[in-house]
């Protein structure tokens, strides 16, 4: 339906934060490639259906990327299904996904699914913790992307800083290593030189918080990678 090798941009929709009309309706006519709904924690249905209903009204694809079972409805385009490589517990790895799989296996319509291996860097957040990861070091970070493409073939390796700006070297450093598995950046970005220099080195880069704390900057995102 849509060409997500052609994705540079992509904003990210907390159900738990609230937005005002104004600002949703820049987001989506903002021209961004997709717009991701998702968020860590208190992500419930019915702020999951309200924001697919408002965002809806747009043609910019919509995806759901699944943070709990509770909150996942048909009417996405797409459902992301984060394996968070770097954690400790493989409850976030495997465990949550295949009791999904053996509860609804019947009835997922598998090319919507697209699973993200995820390496969380940043301690601070609340993801990293909540899905007790340990730090990676360079090295580390880089062997999950090497496995992410050639051992599981994950169509999305996920550099994840949640609200803190990461390291570019690093992502450069393992945009060396990628080459099918697509290279999503998520962290921080808040202007739009980052924006610029993330999108040298991420295939996707991804706009969460600064929408909230400042939105006609994030907005400015989009051109700045687009261009
Ligand atoms: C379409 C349809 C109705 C289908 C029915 C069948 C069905 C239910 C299919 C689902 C199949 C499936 C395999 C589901 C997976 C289920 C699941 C619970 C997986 C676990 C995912 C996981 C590891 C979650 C942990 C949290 C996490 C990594 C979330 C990802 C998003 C993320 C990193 C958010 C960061 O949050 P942020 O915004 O930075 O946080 P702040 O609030 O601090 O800003
Ligand atoms: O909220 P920010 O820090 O922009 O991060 C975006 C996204 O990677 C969060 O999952
Ligand atoms: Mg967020």
């Amino acid at each position: 339906m849509y060409n997500m090798d052609e994705w540079k941009h992509v904003f990210k929709l907390d159900p738990a934060k609230d937005i005002s009309d104004e600002v949703l309706d820049q987001i989506c006519e903002s021209g961004t490639d997709a717009i991701i709904v998702g968020g860590t924690d208190e992500v419930t249905l019915d702020g999951v259906l309200q924001l697919l209903s408002y965002i809806r009204r747009y043609s910019v694809p919509v995806i759901l990327e699944i943070s709990n079972l509770e909150s996942v409805t048909p009417g996405f385009d797409y459902y992301f299904v984060p394996m968070v490589l770097n954690s400790q517990n493989k409850k976030w790895l495997v465990d949550k996904q295949h009791e999904a799989v053996v509860e609804y296996g019947d009835v997922i319509n598998w090319e919507e699914m697209y699973a993200e291996g995820y390496c969380i860097m940043n301690p601070e957040s609340k993801v990293f913790q909540h899905t007790d990861c340990s730090l990676p070091t360079e090295d580390e970070a880089i062997a999950y992307a090497r496995m992410a493409e050639h051992l599981f073939r994950l169509p999305f390796y996920y550099v994840e800083y949640s609200g803190k700006y990461g390291d570019p070297n690093l992502v450069e450093a393992i945009s060396n290593q990628l080459s099918n598995t697509k290279l999503i950046y998520g962290g921080g970005i808040s202007t739009k030189s980052q924006a610029e220099e993330m999108s040298q080195f991420a295939d996707m880069i991804v706009v969460g918080n600064a929408i909230y704390e400042n939105p006609k900057e994030a907005l400015k995102t989009v051109k700045a990678v687009k261009k």
